[in-house]
Parts: structure tokens; sequence; C-alpha cells
């Protein structure tokens, strides 16, 4: 899969774990930044990854900060984005059957071993169906700007 991966300072030691991590698992990694432990605006890199996975331009968004919060609630704002903080390898699963999620949002504060998380986030399908039903209806809501 193409990847876009992204993190604030307070995620860059993680996202700097991932990258080896990923592309052993034979993904193309596109690294947005940050390099620096220098404070930078997550907002700005949540755009860098959920724009091009809005935009189709990658498959995947990895986006790490300190608790994935914010990376969360700016990326959720890009159109066709899932985007959730993922604690643990159970939760990767589900988010990905249940809620076919294509933003992974990281703690590196919470998260002691992303590895399992992010694999098992990486090679589990959406089972559709019931669930395909729910996110259309999350679909419709944001295309007509429910609320
Ligand atoms: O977005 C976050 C919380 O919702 C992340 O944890 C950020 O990394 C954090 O807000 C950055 O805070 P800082 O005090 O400016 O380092």
């Amino acid at each position: 899969m193409r990847i876009s991966i992204g993190s604030d300072h307070r995620g860059v030691a993680l996202k700097g774990q991932l990258l080896p991590l990923l592309a052993s698992l034979g993904h193309e990694v596109v690294d947005e930044g940050t390099n620096q432990t220098s404070s930078v605006d997550y907002p700005d890199y949540a755009a860098l990854v959920a724009g091009k996975v809005s935009k189709h331009e990658v498959d995947r968004g990895i986006l790490v900060c300190g608790t994935g919060v914010g990376m969360a609630i700016a990326a959720n704002k890009f159109p066709g984005v899932r985007a959730t903080i993922v604690p643990n390898e159970r939760v990767a699963r589900l988010c990905r059957q249940h809620n076919n999620v294509n933003v992974l949002c990281l703690s590196e504060e919470q998260v002691a071993e992303s590895t399992p998380i992010v694999k098992a986030w990486l090679e589990t399908e959406f089972e559709g169906g019931r669930h395909a039903n729910r996110i259309d209806k999350i679909t419709r809501c944001e295309q007509a700007n429910c609320g």
C-alpha cells in the first residue's frame, strides 16, 4: 500500500520507529514530517496526511501526536476520512472490520508497543455488509453537511 505518515513534535520518535517497520512490510511510505522535536502544530500535519487520503493520493494514513486526540479531530474534517485513535490490537482489527478506518491515529505517550497495532490495522479488511450501510449513513451526513 501507499501510506502517508505524519506527526507533531510529540509523535516524532514513534513515527521514526514506524518508518522502517512500514518499509520492511513492503509499503511505500510518504513521510510528511515533522522530523524535528521543536514545537509544531498538529493540524498542519493532519492536513497533509488526511488531505492525501481524502484525494485518494495514498491508500491509508498514519498520524502520531502526544495523545492522538488532536490528530483524529483534525483528520476527520476531510471528506472521506475515517480517523480514530487506536490504543490496542483489538481496536485496530475492529476499526478496520466495522468502521473501515483509513487514518490510524496513535498516541506516543500511551502506546507501549505499536508494532502489533499497526500490523493488525494494515492486514485487516473491512467486512462490508451491515457495516457498509452504517458507513454510507456517515458519508451521506458528511455530503449533506448534517447538523
Ligand atoms: O493533539 C494533541 C492532544 O490533543 C497532542 O497530544 C499534541 O501532541 C499536544 O497537544 C502538543 O502539546 P504541546 O504542549 O504544544 O507540546
